[in-house]
């Protein structure tokens, strides 16, 4: 059982003191003269002042001491964040990466961060990048936030302690964590953790448009948990280290940035656990392409076309008639990144390890590895358990996606004979009659 409170909702308008200080949150306006306890007002916004009602998102904290109280920013070297997707020639080959290392040496989650892959400019509001994680060390002194979009962390080995301007909470392997721009946090580590990032430039992600599936369905909004307030009063050197315009710095200050005593409002972080998610597919016949499966979805500007979707392939009921069960071959005008976080992918048992992942980019053709196709191609057709005790996901993207130099050399993981998994497809062409 967690040790940690949440309060429940998916873009709700929250409030939340610290029980230390009851009536810390100013009633009836969110800047009185003195706000209680002598606590500062801060606003962070998460949309532009002027935008739309339902896009509009902001929170109001009451902190011990503003955000600005720090000195300059200096770059923080050594770090793998790499938004240069021009650093590589584009590869259109079907790509696979063997399980990413845990550290060699001790590392906190704000140095562990490799960017694999990516498309677009944080500048610009528009794009996304993914990362890597993979650290030993929590962070001492020492908060992240990323000025260039929000982060979807999926833990794929270990717990994520976080700790929040807003509470703390904690994340585990099929639980997911977003932390949206600007917001600070730090993350303790009590063993080895790896994961992956899915980052979403300017825009935020929501839950997806239900359609005629009703109401109800796919990830409900209740099931999704924002941390309550907790604040320290700590002084000491502290490090803020931040992501901006696709490069790390870092500035001290001589307090914890963690010093929320009370906040409201409807941008906040959050954490949602995949086994909540209800799983619609189909009960007659064919394979429902798999946006069926997702979970939360950032939009472009383009009509039901994401930045990124994020979706999952969760245990399920099989039960379709006459059909080819696992997913179909195909070539997709979107791109699509694959994680595993435990099991074996229905499509790929095998090849495809936990903690490593695949790309398949626009338009490279892909599917069912050969052993797949013959064993569905003939299986007896009934009512089966499929991706029991396996969670596989898919960060797809209307964007062309480059491969970073540490994705396509350094981190020296990428599986040279991916493409052998296809070998083997025979001819089975009957010829006309
Ligand atoms: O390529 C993949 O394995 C992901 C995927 C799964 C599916 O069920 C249908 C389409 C698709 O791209
Ligand atoms: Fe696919």
């Amino acid at each position: 059982m967690s040790e940690y409170k949440y309060l429940n909702g998916f873009g709700s308008e929250f409030s939340s003191e610290d029980p230390r200080c009851p009536g810390a949150l100013p009633q009836g306006q969110n800047n009185p003269q003195k706000c209680p306890y002598g606590l500062y007002a801060e606003q962070l916004s998460g949309s532009a002042f002027t935008a739309p009602r339902t896009e509009n998102t902001r929170s109001w904290l009451y902190r011990i001491r503003p955000s600005v109280g720090h000195k300059p920013f200096k770059s923080f070297n050594g770090t793998y964040v790499s938004h240069d997707w021009i650093e590589r020639n584009p590869d259109p080959n079907p790509l696979r990466w063997n399980a990413f290392d845990f550290p060699h040496e001790a590392r906190d989650f704000a140095e562990s961060i490799h960017t694999i892959c990516g498309a677009g400019d944080p500048k610009l509001k528009n794009g996304l990048a993914i990362h890597i994680y993979s650290c030993c060390a929590s962070m001492k002194n020492r908060a992240f936030s990323n000025a260039d979009g929000d982060f979807l962390i999926v833990p794929q080995a270990g717990t994520l302690h976080i700790i929040t301007e807003f509470g703390k909470f904690d994340v585990k392997p099929n639980e997911i964590a977003v932390i949206q721009q600007g917001m600070r946090f730090s993350i303790e580590v009590l063993e080895p953790c790896r994961g992956y990032i899915l980052e979403v430039f300017g825009r935020h992600f929501n839950l997806p448009d239900l359609g005629p599936i009703g109401a109800n369905g796919l990830a409900n909004p209740r099931d999704f948990l924002t941390p309550v307030a907790c604040y320290e009063d700590l002084e000491g050197r502290y490090e803020i280290v931040t992501k901006y315009q696709g490069k790390m710095f870092y500035c001290e200050q001589d307090h914890s940035p963690f010093d929320v005593v009370a906040w409201h409002g409807n941008y906040v972080p959050y954490k949602y656990d995949l086994s909540k998610f209800m799983v619609i597919n189909s009960v007659s016949f064919d394979h429902c392409d798999p946006s069926i499966f997702t979970v939360l979805t950032c939009q472009s500007d383009r009509k039901g076309t994401a930045i990124a979707d994020f979706v999952i392939f969760p245990p399920r009921w099989s039960v379709q008639e006459h059909t080819f069960r696992p997913p179909y071959y195909h070539r997709n005008c979107m791109s699509e990144f694959m994680g595993l976080i435990y099991g074996e992918y229905e499509a790929k048992k095998g090849g495809f390890q936990p903690g490593g992942a695949s790309l398949h980019s626009m338009m490279t053709p892909h599917g069912p590895d050969f052993k797949c196709f013959e064993a569905a191609s003939n299986e007896k057709l009934g009512p089966t358990r499929v991706a029991d005790g396996t969670q596989a996901f898919m960060f797809e993207s209307c964007f062309g996606l480059a491969i970073t130099t540490w994705g396509a050399d350094t981190c020296a993981k990428l599986d040279p004979d991916y493409y052998k998994c296809w070998k083997g497809l025979k001819k089975h062409f009957t010829g006309p009659k």
